[in-house]
């Protein structure tokens, strides 16, 4: 009798939470029907993005879901996307709780996923003013040079085998790299570079330096940790009220807190540290190149940034830029290999034309239309963060015939976007960087065109707009400029005959482009733990 009284009482509590649900939500924007309770959770997958943009030919541009009680909308186009998250950014700029990664990892102090409010006004404002395009060239350009020279030569020393030296004074050499090593160095150059760029410490040579180690543990660390579903806690936030140390076999509940509190203790540790140098340096006078931390240090009467704030900021410019800019460099690895025309027109734009073969130089970046339009092209096409960053409204709004409620989470669909037909044509789903380029009359090399946001939306939009974007345009063009200088992509060989087919009969490279190996470019295959692919 009592169970039945018990099954009673759920069913009622599921019928009425279910009830309250439908009523609260019967203005938002139409969505998939979801279950009690859970909602839509359960239709999520790991590439989310896909699924959303075929739900928009059903339901429209702006989608409404529901995880768990969490009312969610999704934005399948640029100009929904520009209407709330650019025009009414006063509105739609804070970040979701995450319990885990922003309270509990990083205490509200990592810029990316920080909370709306003061403190992420105050670092926004320091990093924002340190990062501008004005200033990165003249600041960071001679390190972003540097770290590119050093990947290009780099990719060299594994298993190189040094072949005929050609008329010109390059040497040739052939590498095979396994994926995990070629990745391993993007891994490595990205961290080195933004390590650099955030303290101005000596470039990290070997991709298994600690430091290395510890950055991708923690970048790894929180994007599995924001990765819906991921902990129990951010649906039952009653979770984090219990105990650290609950006895077995209970402790499950609470091995989160306890992985993520002793994590924030060594993370911050080591921040603190290598920025109390920085300060030291600055205090006794010590003349070093310009740092992101130094910057802080120097300007601190201005930013107001206790030293806490000061040292994750700066922690945030690798965490932010190293993965994100490793993943975007893969990409175009892929790309360069599985695309050789593509390649080879770039390396006839990067091979700069002087009597004297040289390395190019960043001041040479902005006479290679045809190489800026492979990296604007590259981004559009396989964006490394297909569903952008999570932005969170912090009041009621009205859109249209919809009521968007306070704190709900919308999530811009940068896949649906950068592939949207209405906006790139019918050939949206091509790699095509002529798209960017048009033809001056009467002048035979190409322009690249003015287009808004570089033609994508993958830094994001409106007040959390990627504040690093510039340096990453930077840091991706000088190092594939400096790649396509110095060596050909290649997939490697089936059949290890013809590496470099000198051929220029269209059909005879066309069968001989099959015994490759197609580098995967599946829409299933991309995702690597988290929000970054
Ligand atoms: C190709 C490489 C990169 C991509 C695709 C990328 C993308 C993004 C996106 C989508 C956001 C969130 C925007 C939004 O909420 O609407 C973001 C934020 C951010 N990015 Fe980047 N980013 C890249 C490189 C970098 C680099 C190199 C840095 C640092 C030097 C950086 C620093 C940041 C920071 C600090 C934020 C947080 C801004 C805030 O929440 O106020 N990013 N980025």
């Amino acid at each position: 009798m009592s169970v039945l009284v018990l099954l009673i009482l759920v069913l009622g509590f599921i019928l009425l939470f279910h009830l309250v649900h439908l009523y609260k939500t019967r203005n938002a924007p139409p969505g998939p029907p979801g279950l009690p309770i859970i909602g839509n959770l359960h239709q999520l997958n790991t590439s989310s993005w896909l699924l959303f943009a075929s739900w928009r030919q059903k339901y429209g541009d702006i989608i409404h879901l529901s995880l768990g009680p969490q009312p969610v909308i999704i934005l399948n186009t640029h100009k929904v996307a520009y209407e709330l998250l650019d025009k009414r950014s006063a509105i739609y700029s804070d970040r979701p709780r995450l319990i885990v990664a922003t309270e509990t990892l990083t205490k509200n102090r990592l810029l990316g996923i920080a909370r709306w409010g003061e403190r992420w006004r105050k670092m926004r404002r320091a990093a924002h003013e340190s990062l501008k395009k004005e200033v990165v060239g003249e600041m960071y350009g001679e390190i972003v040079w540097r770290d590119a020279v050093l990947l290009a030569s780099g990719l060299r020393f594994e298993s190189s085998t040094p072949a005929e030296n050609g008329e010109n004074s390059r040497e040739e050499v052939t590498t095979t790299l396994a994926p995990p090593t070629w990745i391993s160095h993007l891994e490595r150059y990205t961290s080195s570079l933004f390590t650099a760029i955030a303290y101005d410490i000596p470039p990290i040579h070997s991709t298994t330096d600690p430091l290395i180690r510890s950055v991708c543990s923690l970048t790894s660390y929180i994007t599995r940790a924001t990765y819906p579903g991921a902990h129990l806690v951010e649906f039952f936030p009653i979770l984090n009220y219990l105990p650290s140390s609950l006895p077995s076999p209970l402790s499950f509940l609470i091995k989160w807190k306890r992985d993520a509190e002793d994590a924030y203790t060594r993370y911050n540790g080591a921040f603190e540290s290598i920025y109390a140098r920085v300060e030291e340096r600055v205090k006794r006078g010590i003349e070093d190149k310009k740092s992101f931390a130094r910057t802080l240090v120097e300007e601190d009467e201005k930013y107001r940034l206790t030293r806490h704030e000061a040292s994750w900021l700066a922690a945030s410019m690798f965490v932010a830029g190293a993965d994100t800019t490793a993943n975007t460099l893969a990409w175009l690895i892929v790309i360069l290999a599985r695309f050789r025309r593509v390649q080879e027109k770039g390396t006839s734009n990067a091979d700069i034309s002087t009597d004297t073969p040289r390395l190019p130089r960043p001041s040479d970046l902005p006479h290679l239309p045809y190489c800026q339009a492979v990296i604007r092209e590259a981004l559009r096409w396989r964006p490394v963060d297909p569903l952008g960053l999570p932005h969170v409204s912090v009041e009621n709004d009205v859109f249209g015939e919809w009521e968007i409620q306070k704190g709900t989470i919308l999530l811009p669909n940068v896949w649906s976007m950068n592939r949207d037909v209405d906006v790139y044509g019918p050939d949206a789903d091509e790699f095509k960087p002529e798209r960017f380029l048009y033809r001056k009359r009467g002048q035979s090399e190409p322009w690249l065109r003015e287009v808004r946001e570089e033609g994508h939306v993958n830094f994001g939009f409106g007040r959390r707009i990627c504040v690093g974007k510039h340096v990453a345009n930077l840091s991706v063009l000088m190092s594939m400029v400096m790649i396509l200088w110095g060596w050909k992509v290649r997939p490697q060989l089936l059949n290890p005959v013809n590496v470099d087919n000198p051929s220029t009969d269209e059909e005879e490279e066309e069968e001989s482009s099959k015994k490759y190996v197609e580098p995967k470019l599946g829409k299933d295959d991309e995702v690597r733990d988290g929000v970054v692919v």
